[in-house]
């Protein structure tokens, strides 16, 4: 396969960094078999790929990911150990990974050399998308990296409008909820070509026809849903694959590309005033502290002023910072 990006500088001035690419899906979109199948494909195009793997449960992976989830927590003990069902134990896994993340970001800052890492997530999608250590791990490899996700959807199974639409509002709302770049992978197209949803995308006509036959209340919501979205679709980025047959892999990299533009230019700026707000407020917040003890102070320096006597009787004896309760009959003697 022959290399169709060069690679463009970054729009900052700093070195350019690995590009981290999240893999999100419902289960058995095919995350696991893409992110190998990408890997396997941009490595052929000369890049150097870095993988990770954060599903705990995940029991077959066709390659062998750099950094492991299993490796370091176990399902099955969590599970037991815990008494926890498969949901609450991946969740926990999950959580006790999230607190050894920096060592994992201590790897990653020094793979300067690397070109892409791809992160492959949990089956149960909600496991990563929705909970605190997903949104954990997910800012704090967007705080370090360009990272941009990728949505996988299963392509013969969205020729349902209802799954289709379901899929497309997740989607939508990982998009809100990540504040990142997000593009969509319509995967197993090798079954059935993925031009139905292009169509549906564009025009809502198209969906409304296959919607016509179903007079039910869905497919009211179906179509009022597709026109809202549509804001959503016109900016959306995305390509049709086949993790099997490898279609539409020559389009991958300049899809990425794309998206660590759209990081550069829109996402990482965002997130740097967001940042900088952040800070403001802590710094104001600092100021105000700073001006009440230098008021309670001054307040306390007057009162001594004023009642000089009356003042060192009822003042604590301190010992390193530490008021020190004398009871009646030790007033007088030392408890130092
Ligand atoms: N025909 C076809 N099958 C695919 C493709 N990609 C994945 N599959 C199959 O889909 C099934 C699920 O693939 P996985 O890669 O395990 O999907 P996943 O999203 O990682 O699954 P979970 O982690 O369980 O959610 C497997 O049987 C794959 O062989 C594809 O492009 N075409």
């Amino acid at each position: 396969m022959t290399d169709p990006v060069q690679p463009e500088p970054s729009s900052s001035s700093l070195p350019r960094k690995p590009l981290v690419l999240i893999f999100i899906g419902m289960a058995g979109s095919g995350k696991s078999t893409l992110v190998d199948a990408i890997r396997l494909s941009l490595k052929a195009n000369g890049k150097r790929v870095y993988t990770i793997n954060l599903d705990p449960a995940v029991t077959y992976l066709s390659y062998r990911p750099n950094i492991d989830i299993r490796d370091t927590v176990n399902y099955k003990t969590v599970m037991s150990q815990y008494t926890l069902g498969p949901n609450g134990a991946i969740l926990t896994s999950l959580n006790f990974f999230a607190t050894k993340f920096d060592q994992v970001l201590q790897i990653l800052e020094k793979k300067t050399n690397m070109d892409y890492i791809l992160i492959d997530t949990p089956g149960q999608i909600e496991m990563f998308t929705w909970s605190a250590s997903g949104q954990i791990l997910t800012d704090a490899l967007a705080s370090s990296f360009p990272t941009v996700i990728n949505y996988i959807i299963d392509t013969p199974r969205s020729q349902n409008p209802a799954t289709f639409m379901s899929n497309m509002l997740y989607a939508c709302s990982v998009m809100y909820k990540s504040k990142l770049p997000l593009q969509l992978l319509f995967n197993k197209v090798d079954i059935i070509p993925s031009q139905f949803i292009h169509d549906w995308m564009n025009d809502s006509d198209k969906l409304q026809s296959v919607l016509d036959q179903d007079d039910s209340y869905m497919s009211t919501l179906t179509h009022s849903m597709s026109l809202v979205l549509e804001e959503f679709y016109s900016t959306l980025k995305h390509a049709s694959v086949s993790a099997l047959s490898r279609e539409g892999f020559e389009q991958l990299e300049t899809l990425f590309e794309e998206g660590r533009k759209e990081y550069d230019e829109v996402f990482f700026p965002l997130m740097e005033e967001m940042k900088q707000e952040r800070q403001k407020k802590q710094d104001s917040q600092q100021s105000k502290e700073f001006e009440k003890v230098l008021a309670d102070y001054q307040a306390e320096k007057e009162q001594r002023e004023i009642e000089p006597e009356k003042e060192a009787a009822e003042r604590p004896i301190r010992f390193v910072g530490v008021p020190v309760q004398l009871g009646k009959e030790e007033e007088d003697e030392d408890v130092f």
